[in-house]
């Protein structure tokens, strides 16, 4: 269906899908108002506008996102911007607006990536990020029986030996062992880092029943979801460079290893072209699971039903398509069998 044939009736069929959202971080959450209103309350000086233009309103950062060049020049962006969040409380609002947001667009569960050593390096220790997030997570659940998860991600442009020391710390430890998070991710730059280093950090968190997931396929080819299947991973975030190796394609289909696909994002950062070119045909025909997800809403183009309006207007697909869309990210979900039946339940009375 050409993108002139999408009727308004679709977005409210796609808002009323009951979605999950795998592929968010919440540092990305973090829009440009509150950033700016932040940086005063926190005491956080910003980059002057002299040094970067881009600095010197909330309206003229919004303008400078829309200009990525690249994924480096969006971490750049986006590591300052984190900058201002100090205080659990500032973890706790940023977790409940996105998670407010994300339940008027139809989200049902979300699971919710955060940076600890994007914060750590700061001061901001693993306790005050976790402690904030959870209560965000806690009052969402209460307010709109959200279900959420949180998936702490180590940065790949960093030593593994620094993963490595978060992962050895008594915060990490003790909250892994109250199931205060559900895995771990790796995120940040993908070319030039390869996660073979990370495979220590990697086996270990296994061993404390941890899930492991990790960015690949983005920047970097379809070698680097290889390698991350190889080192444990059970599922890929991104992972759109697959299409380059067929076999691997074909693999992923066998094994149900979910992809969290983010098509604004790709677009954003130049990995794609148009939303056009992102494989979701492909997957659909092949029968690789994927999740469609927001990335970083306030940086790179859109929250999630923006998402799924520009599939739709790119792919045109048929109802039946959205909700084995929708099906797979159920199923791909790391909440327990109880949640997903219930989620399921939910798909089968659109
Ligand atoms: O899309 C991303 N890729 C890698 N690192 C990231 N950190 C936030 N978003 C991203
Ligand atoms: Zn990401």
């Amino acid at each position: 269906m050409p993108a002139s044939d999408f009727k308004p009736a679709d977005e409210a069929f796609l808002r009323s899908l009951p979605k999950c959202e795998h592929h968010l971080h919440i540092e990305g959450a973090l829009s440009p108002e509150v950033l700016f209103r932040l940086a005063t309350r926190n005491s956080i000086p910003l980059p002057s506008p002299s040094s970067d233009p881009a600095y010197t309103s909330p309206t003229t950062l919004a303008q400078r996102y829309k200009s990525f060049t690249s994924l480096d020049d969006f971490l750049a962006y986006y590591y300052r911007g984190m900058a201002v969040l100090l205080h659990p409380a500032d973890y706790e609002d940023l977790t409940y607006a996105y998670l407010a947001r994300a339940h008027s667009e139809g989200v049902r569960h979300a699971e919710v990536f955060f940076d600890p050593q994007a914060h750590l390096e700061r001061g901001v220790d693993f306790d005050t990020v976790l402690s904030g997030m959870r209560a965000g997570c806690a009052k969402a659940e209460a307010e709109f029986g959200t279900s959420t998860l949180i998936i702490p991600c180590f940065l790949r442009h960093l030593p593994a030996d620094d993963a490595w020391t978060v992962l050895q710390s008594e915060a990490f430890r003790a909250a892994a062992e109250r199931r205060e998070f559900v895995g771990i991710g790796l995120d940040s730059s993908e070319a030039g880092f390869p996660i073979a280093p990370f495979e220590k950090v990697w086996r270990a968190t296994k061993g404390m029943g941890l899930r492991l997931t990790a960015h690949a396929g983005e920047e970097g080819g379809a070698e680097n979801i290889a390698e991350a299947l190889r080192v444990g991973c059970e599922r890929i975030d991104h992972g759109v460079r697959i299409v380059e190796d067929a076999e691997l394609v074909e693999r992923v289909a066998r094994e149900k290893i979910m992809l969290s696909v983010c098509p604004l994002s790709n677009v954003a950062l130049r990995v794609k072209k148009s939303v056009a070119e992102v494989p979701i045909r492909e997957f659909l025909d092949r029968g690789v699971r994927f999740s469609i997800n927001s990335d970083d809403p306030e940086y790179l183009g859109g929250y999630i039903l923006d998402s799924y309006v520009a599939v739709q207007e790119a792919f045109g697909l048929s109802r039946d398509e959205w909700k084995t869309i929708c099906r797979y990210a159920i199923e791909g979900s790391w909440c327990g069998q109880d949640r997903k039946d219930v989620l399921l339940g939910m798909l089968k009375e659109i």
